[in-house]
């Protein structure tokens, strides 16, 4: 029924006020007033439509992105939106589209890695749209070993040029989005030579196409790569390949911040250190953390809303069948990816607050905190985006075989999300670098260095190794205090272990390479320990509106136990709890599922999201599904005919030549 609010009784079971849930998750009234009224705008205007994209083949879908990007900029411009609405107002758009690239690395490179001469001069016109940009790193050889990149940039000091080749097939970049076929400039990263020294890898902005006519500049060979996973979905990115046959740019276009060369040809090292060559990766990692709960909040969105409208088995005297919903399994498996979705939100919050306090302090040529913004981004990066593409599988299946469906909305999102576990870094190769952060910590614990930050634990492991949880009814596990020192015990016992094993080996890097295994499951439960931390922190903050508190109490706690119970081998083989009191955890467990029941349609209302971008028939706000699938089976363009294309020629001939085999 059209108008009806086929879950309002759901929405009446609320036991918390669901419009200041809204604030919490948005970050404040102000953000929730900015990202209320910028996805109505995106909604409401029909040039955003959305809903056709697993139809369309490449070059229409490639085409419909470039007309909504120069549309979206049109609309920033006569609504004259600020940088904030503005950046809102694109990620309502939700297509990905070299815009992503421009804003979110071409400007970063340039704005980290620039001088304040290059800023200047390059800024304005990226940030006018003058000139579109992208980054090009990753090359067909390599990707994670960002060292072992092969583009040559060399100075020729007779025209105060720098050279760029492509000396070998493997060094062709491969893979930068907006690279294919928009992109009119790049930040290139490649191997800086002076007087033939190789000084690493350093970036570089080179000009790819003419202004004029869109073509390759001289010696520029560039294309995109092709279609890749999933209709629809990341295929309306161009992401692309590119050579360079000799190209010369100014020696002014190299991003000078970190180090430069002089006229003469000189390579000087300025005093800030080599890795923020990196750290336009950083920026990004840190934004992708906040983005995973955006993902799973969608995800989970869908999967609850038709939870509660799907009906199975159980009609008793005349009483309808049971909402999924209800079943313990169904709660078991959704209720810990909504408290993901929460956790991940206010884990996102504070590493932006801790991105920003290593800019203000880089600025002060304070690089301490370097290290633990590149552990924790790289870290939370790996951890919430492997959590979130797993659990946007986990809610397709949650919805039944309706979940495969393109209009319930989740194989695109799942299409499009999957290859954050790959880009800005695999996962494993990122927990990695987290593990050699917790080594180099545990190594300097004997030299007095106090640990800070979020490897502080490690200054209490004496404690940690011996602590023993004095858990002893199932209540005991809300205590905030109970569940941190189980996960820093676990964590800090991990990092030990791989310690101890480590100094059996004479050549640390060969002990690393043999032990990778364990060092990548002793940064896991580091990263698990800071999300299930900075989750308790939040809960320390004034948080106002009845019953908010308490259910975000409830879905700590769910956060909590889910992977202590997941990760129970972990907690008792190291000791850190006993079989009993793990049995105690998921007793605790079947209770707070129990109180999240009623709220759970609250709960995903909160992220107050529009029908238009969670695109989805199952997510509906009304629940009003079966009416929408059965209408929107008939848009399908093979309804179109009753009978379809390829009968005639292929299929009849086919029966014909049977019936006739039939008779003989
Ligand atoms: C239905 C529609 C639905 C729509 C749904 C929407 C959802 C979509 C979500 C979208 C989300 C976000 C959008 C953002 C837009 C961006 C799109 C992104 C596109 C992708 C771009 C890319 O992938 S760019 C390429 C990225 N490449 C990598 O990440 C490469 C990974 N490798 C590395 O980082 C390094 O090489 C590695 C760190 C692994 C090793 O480096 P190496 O030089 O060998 O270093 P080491 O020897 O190991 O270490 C040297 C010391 O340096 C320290 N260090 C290393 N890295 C850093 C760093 N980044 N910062 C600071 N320090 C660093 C390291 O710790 C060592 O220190 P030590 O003290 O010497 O031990
Ligand atoms: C959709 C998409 C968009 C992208 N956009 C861009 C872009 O805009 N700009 C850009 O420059 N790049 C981009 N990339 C490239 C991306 O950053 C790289 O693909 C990524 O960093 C992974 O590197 P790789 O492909 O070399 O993987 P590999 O390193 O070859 O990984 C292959 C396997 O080897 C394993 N492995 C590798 N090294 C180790 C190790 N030391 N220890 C243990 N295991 C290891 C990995 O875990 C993985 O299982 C994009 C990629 C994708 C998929």
């Amino acid at each position: 029924m059209e108008g009806v609010d086929h879950l309002a009784f759901e929405r009446n079971k609320a036991q918390f006020d669901v419009d200041a849930m809204k604030i919490v998750w948005a970050g404040s009234s102000h953000a929730l007033e900015v990202s209320d009224r910028m996805s109505r705008l995106v909604a409401s205007d029909p040039a955003f439509r959305k809903d056709n994209r697993a139809m369309l083949g490449r070059k229409e879908l490639f085409k419909n992105t470039l007309r909504k990007a120069a549309y979206a900029l049109k609309r920033i411009i006569e609504l004259r939106l600020s940088e904030e609405e503005a950046s809102m107002l694109r990620s309502f758009v939700d297509e990905p589209a070299f815009t992503d690239l421009h804003w979110g690395m071409f400007v970063p490179a340039i704005k980290g890695q620039g001088t304040e001469e290059q800023l200047k001069k390059w800024l304005p016109l990226a940030q006018k749209m003058q000139i579109i940009g992208c980054y090009a790193q990753t090359e067909l050889g390599h990707g994670s070993n960002v060292q072992g990149l092969e583009t040559t940039v060399t100075f020729d000091p007779k025209t105060d040029e720098f050279v760029i080749h492509s000396p070998t097939l493997t060094s062709s970049k491969w893979w930068p989005g907006g690279l294919g076929k928009i992109s009119t400039h790049a930040v290139v990263y490649g191997r800086l030579i002076t007087d033939g020294q190789d000084h690493g890898v350093h970036g570089f902005i080179v000009q790819l196409r003419s202004l004029d006519d869109h073509l390759p500049l001289p010696g520029i060979t560039v294309g995109d790569i092709g279609m890749k996973f999933g209709n629809g979905a990341y295929n309306t990115m161009d992401n692309g390949v590119l050579r360079f046959d000799h190209v010369r740019i100014p020696r002014d276009q190299m991003l000078m911040r970190v180090s430069r060369v002089t006229r003469e040809g000189k390579y000087v090292q300025s005093n800030v250190p080599r890795q923020l060559v990196y750290g336009t990766m950083v920026y990004v990692r840190q934004t992708i953390v906040s983005d995973a709960s955006t993902a799973l909040s969608r995800a989970v969105c869908i999967a609850t809303r038709y939870s509660a409208v799907r009906r199975q088995f159980g009609a008793t005297g005349g009483n309808p069948e049971s909402q999924v919903i209800d079943y313990k399994t169904q709660q078991a498996r959704l209720f810990p990816l909504l408290a993901s979705a929460y956790a991940f939100r206010f884990v996102g919050e504070w590493l932006k607050w801790l991105y920003t306090d290593v800019m203000t302090r880089l600025q002060a040529n304070d690089f301490s905190t370097l290290p633990e913004a590149h552990a924790c981004t790289a870290g939370l990066k790996s951890l919430t985006t492997s959590a979130t593409s797993d659990g946007i599988e986990e809610c397709r299946k949650l919805c039944g075989g309706h979940g495969y469906l393109c209009s319930s909305g989740l194989p695109e999102l799942f299409a499009v999300y999957v290859p954050t576990c790959t880009y800005e870094g695999d996962n494993i190769v990122l927990l990695l670098q987290v593990a050699r952060h917790l080594m180099k910590t545990i190594s300097q614990l004997g030299s007095g260095k106090k640990p800070v930050g979020t490897v502080a634990y490690m200054g209490r492991v004496e404690q940690l190794m011996e602590s023993r949880s004095d858990v002893q009814k199932a209540e005991d596990w809300l205590n905030p205090s109970a569940v941190l020192g189980a996960f820093e015990a676990r964590a800090a016992r991990k990092s030990v272990a791989c310690a101890k094993n480590l100094s059996k080996f004479s050549n640390p890097e060969e002990g690393f390479l043999e032990l990778s295994n364990d060092l990548v499951e002793a940064a896991r439960a580091h990263c698990q320990l800071i999300v299930v931390s900075k989750f308790i922190d939040k809960l320390q903050q004034d948080i106002p509106g009845k019953g908010v508190k308490q259910l975000l109490e409830v879905l700590c706690s769910i956060y909590a136990l889910f992977h202590l119970h997941k990760h129970l081998g972990d907690f008792l083989s190291t000791g850190c709890i006993t079989s009993k009191q793990g049995s105690l955890a998921n007793d605790q467990l079947r209770s707070l599922y129990s109180q999240v029941r009623p709220n759970a349609i609250g709960l995903v209302d909160a992220f107050n999201y529009t029908d238009h971008y969670l695109s989805s028939i199952l997510g509906r706000y009304d629940g009003n599904v079966y009416p929408k699938l059965y209408e929107e089976a008939w848009k399908d363009p093979l309804n179109d005919s009753v009978i379809p294309d390829g009968f005639q020629e292929y299929i009849r001939p086919m029966l014909k030549q049977q019936l006739r085999n039939a008779r003989l």
